[in-house]
């Protein structure tokens, strides 16, 4: 049967073997409407960049889920979810732009948001990770994507793949076997791989014998040995095969089960204790499974165990982890929806039971990774992609409490049928990804997340939900009263619980009628931190001061005693006399004490603290590092206030941090700024050298090499941001270029670069051929990656050397001339590379603004002289001027589009 997959959950049957099932009509009719729809999809996603663009806000906004946030699920039948991908999307727009001139600080237009991710390649320290606690902030954990070298990162572009820990030589590395995706076409595989999670190297282990392609199979270590259990090799090929690694021999071999056999299955789970390997549930041809079965790896023996009352539904692509003699199970799909029932299987008994646990259990989900790290159990990722795909929920063992670690930077990467392994501290993710009919597939990149500050973050979130369940039941109120000479407890009731309170900013609570005699003594002694607002309690009845916290340590002093037969204070209390009054430090407080007074938590400041922009995070950690280097204030001016992306860098304009002081602090400048900013890799923009290869000068200050991978106008451009410029500001250019029709066209472009006009020539304007003339070994390295990865290579000539020697002759319909400040030097093989006929050259050229006429006037009697030279009778004119962008004060990067046409 061929059917038109015209919507995520409608088919149209059109024919079967050898037969139509509709008229040929019919199907033009289906064509059109597709087409119109795919005209009207385009001109909404082009109008969404425009005011994207034009409001300034584009940020890598990278995984997505259908509007609803409910994933777009391919279903193959009415129950069952036997797809090959758990699908979900990526939008495409993961790009920002970063401006490689003058501009940075000039236009408005390339004032894109900060990047949000807030991954971070550092590894934390115990001191940031409290501080950032304590800034009640949550973004805790770090992630860092792994650098493959080896082989090709894309070998591990799989989902489906299972995974585990494996020792060679005296390091753990990761094994994984099979999936679908890999390099080219994707397909199910079943090369088995191993990373080494530090080094990132990627080896494919070289073995004589393999099990057979498949994906949904487990991966399962026992003792030195790895078992390898079912899975799919095709929509007709569901497997129940049992293969064995003997990783000390590097060789597969198909173990000879007998006993009550597995039936064949897919997207089960499995997990060893004790030498056997348990398997639970699944999905097989004849529906979803429910049963345990046992395969005991010394006997080579399957078992099942029957269900009883507590016996979990069936399910698939659940999870299922080993903890002491127990199995923990979470989530799957049960063929209706997805789960979030958490149960545990007795491997001693051999009874399932549903644990109890508290706190907010995590949310249903299927795909997911499930890990043990010491006594913590983690669940992150799965379908349905939401909010929560951006955390790691946890399972305190001994507490049986949940809490949640936010780690937003996940949203980048799709961890739906992804492998966990953990390894010493680092939770390392591998494969997974997803695919939708809109977007097309996405394949998650490798990651480890550092858990060496689980347990100190499970300690505070522990000791702030004691602490919000003591405020909820207001038990800090600390009667002084019981000291000798002090005021009775009736007169003094202050709330005093440093510990309660921790380092949240404070107010003082009084009653309205204190109000003026309080704000005077606490201006007079610098007590109210001005930095905040007074303000009238909810209920009306009290004023809340903000305080500083030397006044609270000061009034929770234990020497602290109020004179109760001192007069003075009462006759203080009012308010003429304290004016003017010379008062010591110790009757103020005595009076403060006198006035009922209570500390809160100012809840208002930790909000606003809560969203806290990157600026303010940035100044925040900057201050307390100059304060802590004893180095001037003043340099927080130089802190830039404005940065852009490109790929996964976060770029720095070139005018911040100058002062050569910052140097003396660099090592924990940058990984700070890096934080504030949420980025994995930092540089600071330089000049484009004003060399003939047009040199970038980005310094890299977080990170270990420049390479990376910016999507623009949907083209990806990978280059080496240290070796190569990369202008967003040229952007408008490149749409341009894409948006003409080149689909007959030969173009030659003299100054390719990576590839900035080639790529919109040949992806966007379809052109038949394009020649790409480049003299710049690092920019011909990156722009033959990038006609390979945009797929356009077989429509591209790339011509190493000077163009004015390469450039081919009398055959092009439309030379690009781009390069800057002048391409003048190359006017002369512009003009001997269009065909005799004439054709269309666009010339570039940064020009002073009140030189513009006299600039196009000189372009345009150049080019007829050229012509006129080379014996071409041609009429040339000026078809249209595109104003780029500014390059620097009223220097303009002008594009001149020269129509030369046969008189
Ligand atoms: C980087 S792009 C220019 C992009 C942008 N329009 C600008 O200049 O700001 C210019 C490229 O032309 C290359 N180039 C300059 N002169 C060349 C020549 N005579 N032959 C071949 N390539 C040349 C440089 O190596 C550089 O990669």
């Amino acid at each position: 049967m061929v059917a038109l997959r015209c919507s995520i959950r409608m088919e149209v049957p059109l024919g079967q073997t050898k037969e139509l099932v509709v008229s040929p009509d019919y199907i033009r009719y289906l064509v059109r409407i597709a087409n119109s729809k795919m005209e009207a999809n385009k001109r909404r996603m082009d109008g969404f960049l425009d005011l994207l663009h034009a409001k300034g806000t584009l940020v890598s906004s990278k995984g997505c889920a259908t509007a609803n946030n409910e994933p777009l699920v391919a279903k193959k039948s009415k129950d069952s979810y036997n797809c090959d991908a758990d699908n979900n999307c990526d939008n495409g727009f993961g790009e920002s732009s970063l401006e490689a001139s003058y501009l940075e600080s000039q236009d408005p237009v390339l004032q894109h948001g900060a990047k949000h991710g807030f991954g971070n390649a550092k590894r934390l320290t115990q001191e940031e990770a409290l501080s950032t606690l304590s800034g009640n902030t949550s973004h805790y954990l770090s992630t860092a994507a792994l650098e493959i070298t080896g082989e090709p990162i894309e070998k591990l572009f799989l989902w489906g793949q299972s995974a585990c820990a494996l020792i060679v030589g005296r390091e753990h590395h990761i094994l994984t076997f099979g999936g679908f995706g890999g390099p080219g076409r994707h397909a199910r595989r079943n090369y088995s791989l191993l990373l080494n999670h530090r080094s990132g190297l990627l080896t494919e282990l070289k073995v004589t014998e393999s099990p057979s392609p498949r994906m949904g199979h487990t991966v399962t270590v026992v003792g030195n040995d790895i078992y390898v259990v079912g899975g799919r090799g095709g929509p007709l090929e569901i497997l129940n095969d049992v293969w064995v690694l003997e990783s000390t021999k590097n060789r597969w071999s198909k173990v000879d089960c007998s006993g009550d056999l597995l039936r064949p299955r897919h997207r089960h789970a499995a997990a060893a204790v004790d030498r056997k390997v348990y398997v639970f549930g699944g999905l097989s041809d004849d529906g979803i499974c429910s049963c345990m079965n046992i395969m005991d790896t010394e006997s080579i023996q399957w078992n099942v165990i029957s269900s009883d009352d507590k016996w979990p539904c069936a399910r698939h692509s659940h999870s299922l982890v080993p903890y002491g003699s127990k199995l923990f199970m979470f989530g799957g799909h049960d063929g209706q929806r997805a789960m979030n029932d958490f149960c545990s299987f007795d491997t001693t008994a051999l009874k399932w039971n549903k644990e109890n646990t508290n706190g907010k259990a995590p949310s249903p989900r299927f795909s997911h990774c499930m890990f043990i790290y010491k006594d913590y159990l983690g669940i992150l990722g799965g379908c349905p992609i939401r909010e929560s795909s951006q955390e790691i929920a946890l399972l305190n063992l001994k507490h049986r409490i949940w809490f949640y670690v936010s780690i937003p930077s996940l949203s980048q990467y799709l961890c739906v049928r992804s492998s966990s392994v953990i390894i010493d501290d680092d939770l390392v993710i591998v494969g997974g990804g997803a695919s939708c009919y809109a977007f097309g597939t996405r394949f998650s990149q490798p990651i480890k997340i550092d858990l060496h500050l689980l347990e100190s973050i499970f300690k505070l979130a522990y000791n702030k939900e004691k602490e919000m369940a003591v405020q909820r039941d207001s038990v800090l109120n600390v009667d002084l009263g019981h000291e000798e000479n002090c005021i009775p407890s009736d007169n003094v009731k202050a709330v005093l619980d440093t510990a309660a309170l921790g380092s949240a900013p404070l107010v003082l609570q009084l009653e309205k009628k204190y109000a003026k005699l309080a704000k005077d003594i606490l201006k007079k002694f610098g007590w109210l931190d001005l930095t905040r607002k007074a303000r009238v309690s909810q209920d009306n009845i009290h004023v809340l001061f903000p305080v500083s916290k030397t006044f609270h340590a000061l009034i929770t002093d234990k020497d602290l005693k109020v004179q109760s037969d001192d007069s003075c204070i009462f006759e203080l209390l009012s308010e003429s006399k304290l004016v003017g009054a010379s008062i010591s430090l110790q009757k103020a407080l005595e009076i403060l004490l006198l006035c009922h007074g209570s500390f809160l938590k100012d809840e208002l400041a930790i909000s606003h603290k809560a969203s806290k922009t990157p600026q303010a995070i940035m100044r925040e950690l900057v201050s307390a590092l100059l304060d802590r280097k004893g180095l001037p204030c003043q340099l927080l001016e130089q802190l830039p206030t404005r940065w852009e992306t490109l790929g996964d860098i976060t770029v720095l304009p070139k005018t911040c941090f100058k002062d050569p002081l910052w140097e003396s602090v660099r090592e924990d400048l940058w990984p700070l700024i890096a934080k504030s900013l949420g980025a994995q890799r930092l540089a600071r923009q330089g000049k484009i050298a004003p060399n003939g290869t047009r040199d970038s000068t980005l310094e890299l200050l977080v990170g270990n090499n420049g390479w990376l991978t910016h999507h623009e106008n949907g083209i990806c451009y990978s280059l080496d941001a240290t070796k190569c410029m990369f202008s967003s500001g040229n952007r408008s250019e490149k749409l341009r270029m894409g948006k003409l029709d080149c689909r007959d066209e030969v173009v030659v472009d003299l100054f390719a670069g990576i590839g900035y006009f080639v790529l919109p020539f040949l992806v966007k304007a379809n052109a038949k051929l394009v020649y790409a003339c480049e003299w710049n070994p690092h920019a011909l390295e990156a722009l033959r990656r990038n006609v390979m990865d945009n797929h356009v290579a077989d429509r591209c000539i790339i011509l190493e050397g000077d163009n004015r020697m390469t450039a081919p002759k009398g055959i092009a319909d439309r030379v690009c001339l781009g390069l800057l400040p002048s391409s003048e030097c190359s006017w002369d093989t512009a003009v001997r590379a269009l065909r005799a006929e004439g054709g269309m050259l666009h010339i570039h050229g940064n020009v002073n603004d009140s030189d513009e006429t006299l600039w196009l006037d000189n372009a345009v009697e150049s080019i007829s002289n050229i012509a006129k030279t080379h014996g071409l009778s041609w009429n040339i004119t000026v078809e249209h001027v595109e104003r780029v962008k500014w390059y620097g004060p009223h220097i303009r990067h002008l594009v001149v589009d020269v129509k030369c046409r046969l008189t």
